[in-house]
């Protein structure tokens, strides 16, 4: 794990502050539906025997390199997983799935996956998300793999991260702390950054870990034991829990002002790039289908428009021109993920509405994954939330070089909107290109001018801002047919020769 990496950070900076780690002290509701559950579990009698008897070990997903050398560097800085599951619904294969992409999820972090584990119930345990007596199999498994994380998939309260962590005796995250580790990793701009540390601190608040009732309830609990620490710090870990918790939500305050007013100045940025007319094309789709190779296949081959006026343009945002001529920019977005977690879907939020904002979405799928519907829904589902369904959607089935025909097909003929590409051997880019040429909002007016050649610029703002259909170089100037926006038409006006009938008006 590289020391960017807050997925170690942030139980280790708490650590100092908490010797004892990270401890809710406060009672969450699970925790009082646990004594109960220890009694009466019965989890999974309507599945297969052999599925309850014991952890299905998920093969395959052991990240182990061959060399050697290259495995004691990678474990000197990585942090050693073993992914636990709890499969409620569906089938086998959606749950290996599943803990498939916890285990892709993980590595991004910077982990080493030794081990995966799913277990079958109806739902996860209140107590400790596995079933006890599977956690203390798997405490087995940890000790055997020298693991010293164990991740789960899904999101779980404090009580049981605290409950679990006391039996396999290592630290326990879960699938939203590792995203929120991601997204620190990843996360460039000053405002992402602050985005994405507001969210975790908003996710570490009820979990720090202090010496309070919960303890008392391990210990009535018995048999698992508490983890290390000591009885003595009770009272002053009490009080200290208490500042703690004060001074991060008065960091929180300070940074919810600071984002704020981040947000003001990308908001005038936004309304520059409209007032130069260049309609905004996004990029949007589910986390590692292929966006930002799409985005460099889209622009890099030379259509890439350098242009001073756009040099303070977000790093992700590109210009880009249609085969006819036309411009437009091209935003790259944060990838989505099946169940991201809450708070980060409000931080992210004003990034998205970027998404919302677009006259176009180029909706990202890799064909070549095993459930790509699940991701079109999965980012569907997002791009609701931030109200950007009236935006038109081209659905890009990336990936079509590693795709299975047969899947493309069927997605090509469920897709009304689709068309099938690959970002890596540009099968399928001509075709985009037009598409979205096609696709974009056209500018409503047609004009035919004579411009005299001291205006010239207005001829030039015409090819960008505009389309222009023909171009005449006449000895009194440019004889200029072509379609434009309102203002730009305005500014043309003196120099129409026929006005434009009102036919040619086009919505
Ligand atoms: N075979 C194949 N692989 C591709 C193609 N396009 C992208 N990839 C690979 O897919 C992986 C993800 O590509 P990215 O462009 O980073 O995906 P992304 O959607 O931007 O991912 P995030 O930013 O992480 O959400 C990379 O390993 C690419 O090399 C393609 O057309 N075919
Ligand atoms: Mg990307």
């Amino acid at each position: 794990m590289t020391s960017s990496s807050s997925f170690s950070q942030d139980a280790q900076s708490l650590a100092h502050t908490h010797p004892d780690g990270l401890r809710a002290d406060a009672l969450m509701e699970e925790d009082v539906a646990w004594s109960h559950e220890i009694d009466t579990e019965r989890d999974g009698e309507q599945y297969d025997r052999s599925e309850r008897a014991a952890l299905r070990r998920v093969a395959g997903l052991s990240t182990e390199l061959e060399d050697v050398t290259e495995v004691e560097y990678r474990q000197l800085r990585l942090e050693r997983v073993v992914l636990v599951g709890v499969w409620t619904s569906g089938t086998a294969q959606d749950a290996e799935n599943s803990l498939a992409e916890l285990a892709a999820l993980a590595e991004t972090a910077g982990a080493l996956v030794l081990d995966g584990v799913i277990q079958r119930r109806d739902k996860p345990d209140a107590a400790t998300y596995i079933g006890s007596g599977k956690a203390q199999e798997l405490r087995d498994i940890v000790i055997e793999t020298g693991a010293d994380t164990v991740v789960c998939d899904g999101e779980l309260s404090p009580g049981q991260l605290i409950h679990l962590e006391d039996v396999v005796k290592v630290k326990v995250v879960d699938r939203t702390a590792l995203i929120l580790d991601i997204f620190a990793q990843h996360a460039k701009s000053r405002e992402g950054k602050a985005q994405v540390a507001l969210a975790q601190m908003q996710y570490m608040l009820p979990r720090l870990r202090g010496w309070g009732q919960s303890l008392s309830r391990q210990m009535g609990g018995g048999g698992s034991g508490s983890a290390g620490g000591g009885m003595a710090t009770r009272g002053p870990g009490e009080t200290k829990i208490e500042t703690d918790r004060r001074r991060i939500r008065e960091k929180m305050a300070k940074m919810r002002r600071e984002i704020a007013e981040m947000k003001t100045g990308r908001e005038v940025k936004r309304q520059e790039r409209r007032r130069n007319k260049v309609p905004p094309v996004a990029i949007a789709g589910y986390t590692n289908a292929g966006k930002s190779s799409l985005l460099n296949r889209l622009t890099g081959a030379g259509v890439l428009v350098e242009n001073a006026l756009f040099a303070t343009l977000d790093p992700t945002v590109r210009r880009a021109e249609t085969p006819s001529g036309r411009l437009y920019t091209l935003a790259d977005t944060v990838g989505f993920v099946r169940h991201l977690p809450h708070h980060l879907v409000e931080a992210f939020r004003s990034t998205m509405e970027e998404v919302a904002d677009s006259d176009l979405i180029l909706h990202v799928v890799d064909g070549s994954h095993p459930a790509p519907e699940e991701q079109l829904a999965a980012v569907r589902e997002v791009i609701r939330d931030v109200g950007a369904t009236q935006v038109p959607e081209i659905v890009v089935i990336n990936k079509a070089d590693a795709a299975d025909p047969l899947v493309l097909q069927r997605l090509l003929r469920m897709e009304k909107h689709a068309i099938a590409v690959s970002a890596r051997t540009g099968e399928g880019i001509e075709e985009l290109l037009e598409l979205i040429d096609t696709e974009l909002p056209r500018p409503e007016v047609e004009i035919e001018a004579l411009v005299p050649y001291t205006r010239g610029k207005l001829v030039a703002r015409a090819h960008t801002e505009g389309e222009v259909i023909s171009e005449e170089h006449t000895a009194e100037g440019t004889l200029l047919k072509a379609r434009v926006h309102g203002e730009l038409a305005a500014e043309l006006t003196p120099y129409v020769a026929v006005p434009a009938p009102a036919a040619a008006v086009v919505a």
